[in-house]
């Protein structure tokens, strides 16, 4: 078996608002690049699922935090290979569904959840066998990783996210999809600041891009950071 060698395991923090393309581009980047790929996203969205689960109150903080002890969550790291549990069971597209999507943003401004989280996310970064690793979400560029070689805020105008995310659905689950989007964009950036590019992060503006000018605009700025013109 390999030993994974975090101290050479190169960090691609990635931020940016919902519908922006944090997942797919960063998925992308991973397997053109050989990297492992972490969505943080999935594990506010994991302790949501839990939460309802056990029909807590998702507003409730002390019974949030009480929810952590028995929150077992794995990620898959893999790129091509995208599976998300709690405990035995695969949450991987109930995480997805818009009652979770609805309650997640209340679970992720307590404190105590964020911290327990981010001490996660750098475990499992720090444990991935890869030469790096594109770890995607709101405040991995100023809290979980402020000193990765490569931080990108990534961003597109309202309505170009607005629109690809529609895009993925049908008629009326479009409009509400667009509005929960705005709806929870709103709540997050009251928590962290996701939306301005914070000192020695690079914006990729993909309002005018297409998806593979995207991954090519992230691809050139992570090559920039390990060649720097002189
Ligand atoms: N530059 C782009 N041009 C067009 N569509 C894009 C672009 N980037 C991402 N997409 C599409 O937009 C949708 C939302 O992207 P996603 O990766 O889910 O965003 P996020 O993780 O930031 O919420 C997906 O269907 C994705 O394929
Ligand atoms: N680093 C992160 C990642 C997600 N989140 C929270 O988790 C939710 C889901 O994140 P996500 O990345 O799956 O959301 P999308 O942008 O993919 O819709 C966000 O709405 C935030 O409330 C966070 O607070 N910090």
């Amino acid at each position: 078996m390999t030993t994974p060698d975090s101290a050479q395991t190169i960090v691609v923090a990635i931020d940016g608002p919902a519908g922006s393309g944090k997942s797919s581009v960063s998925k992308a980047v991973a397997r053109a690049l050989g990297y492992g790929y972490l969505d943080t996203g999935a594990a506010y969205r994991a302790l949501a699922w839990l939460v309802l689960e056990k029909g807590v109150d998702s507003e409730d903080a002390d019974a949030v935090i009480a929810a952590l002890d028995d929150f077992d969550y794995f990620i898959a790291t893999n790129p091509d290979e995208y599976v998300v549990r709690v405990g035995e069971t695969d949450v991987t597209e109930a995480i997805r569904e818009p009652r979770v999507s609805a309650a997640v943003s209340a679970i992720a401004r307590v404190p105590a959840v964020r911290s327990h989280l981010v001490e996660l996310f750098r475990s499992i970064a720090a444990g991935v066998d890869a030469p790096g690793v594109v770890v995607e979400g709101r405040d991995i560029t100023t809290v979980v990783a402020p000193d990765a070689p490569v931080r990108i805020l990534l961003t597109a105008s309202e309505e170009a996210r607005m629109a690809r995310r529609s895009a993925e659905l049908q008629d009326d689950a479009a409009a509400t999809a667009g509005a929960e989007l705005k709806k929870r964009d709103q709540a997050d950036s009251r928590v962290v600041d996701f939306l301005n590019a914070a000192e020695g992060v690079t914006t990729v503006d993909s309002t005018e891009l297409n998806f593979a000018e995207t991954v090519d605009a992230v691809i050139t700025v992570i090559a920039d950071t390990q060649s720097p013109v002189s």
